[in-house]
């Protein structure tokens, strides 16, 4: 993943999109491209519909109008191709309590076919070592947060779509995250996530506001 010269290239973009919950209009209308080398946030109260959104996004829920596109072609039919190339992370932290670290780093990234020593190198990055073994029950909130996002170090998915990855992550978490942000849209990778985080200073950033209760 190298970032292209010049052109930059549009991976997914969503055309007029309208969704409703309980009869409720979340959005409508909405439309939104993202391309190597950006990082969208979404921003907006609770209940605004950003999961919702990123779910869509990520191709998990089809209960929508409108038109989303994967490098310009119908998600919908490109759908196994996608999922290989984007990487999901949703507001929980998705570890299983009974596996340890390394088991389930192992498990959340079996599509990447990693070595062992590419885990036990992410568990390091993410100020793991030590823990490799421990069964995630025992870690803290912010350990298993952590366990989470080892996958970053792992994956090779161009495009990370990562909701509210920073929960309860310390300050120096939080500086290796925003590193990690930084970097990823830097060697031409591209970033959909939504956060309460201030998020200045990542290059190529841009912030979409969701409405909100009507
Ligand atoms: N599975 C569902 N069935 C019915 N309604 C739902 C469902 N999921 C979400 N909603 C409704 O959709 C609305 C948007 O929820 P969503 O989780 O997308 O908001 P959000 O902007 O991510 O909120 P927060 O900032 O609190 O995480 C909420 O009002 C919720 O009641």
């Amino acid at each position: 993943m190298t970032p292209q010269q010049g052109a930059q290239q549009t991976l997914l973009s969503a055309s007029e999109l309208y969704c409703e919950r309980d009869d409720r209009v979340l959005f409508e209308g909405l439309s939104l491209s993202i391309s190597d080398g950006e990082l969208i946030q979404l921003a907006g109260p609770n209940g605004a519909g950003k999961t919702t959104l990123l779910r869509l996004l990520a191709g998990l829920n089809r209960d929508f109008n409108g038109q989303l596109l994967w490098h310009n072609a119908p998600m919908t039919t490109v759908y196994s191709e996608y999922a290989h190339h984007r990487l999901y992370m949703g507001h929980l932290s998705a570890v299983k309590k009974s596996l340890t670290a390394l088991e389930n780093l192992r498990w959340l990234t079996a599509q990447d076919k990693a070595s062992e020593e590419e885990l036990w190198d992410a568990l390091e990055q993410v100020a793991l070592a030590g823990y490799e073994h421990t069964p995630c029950l025992q870690l803290s909130a912010g350990q298993q947060r952590r366990v989470a996002l080892a996958r970053l170090k792992v994956s090779k998915a161009p495009l990370w779509i990562l909701d509210e990855p920073f929960t309860a992550l310390d300050k120096d978490g939080v500086s290796w995250l925003e590193r990690e942000l930084q970097s990823h849209v830097s060697n031409g990778g591209a970033v959909i996530i939504t956060s309460h985080h201030a998020l200045e200073g990542i290059p190529g950033l841009r912030r979409i506001e969701l409405g909100g209760v009507a």
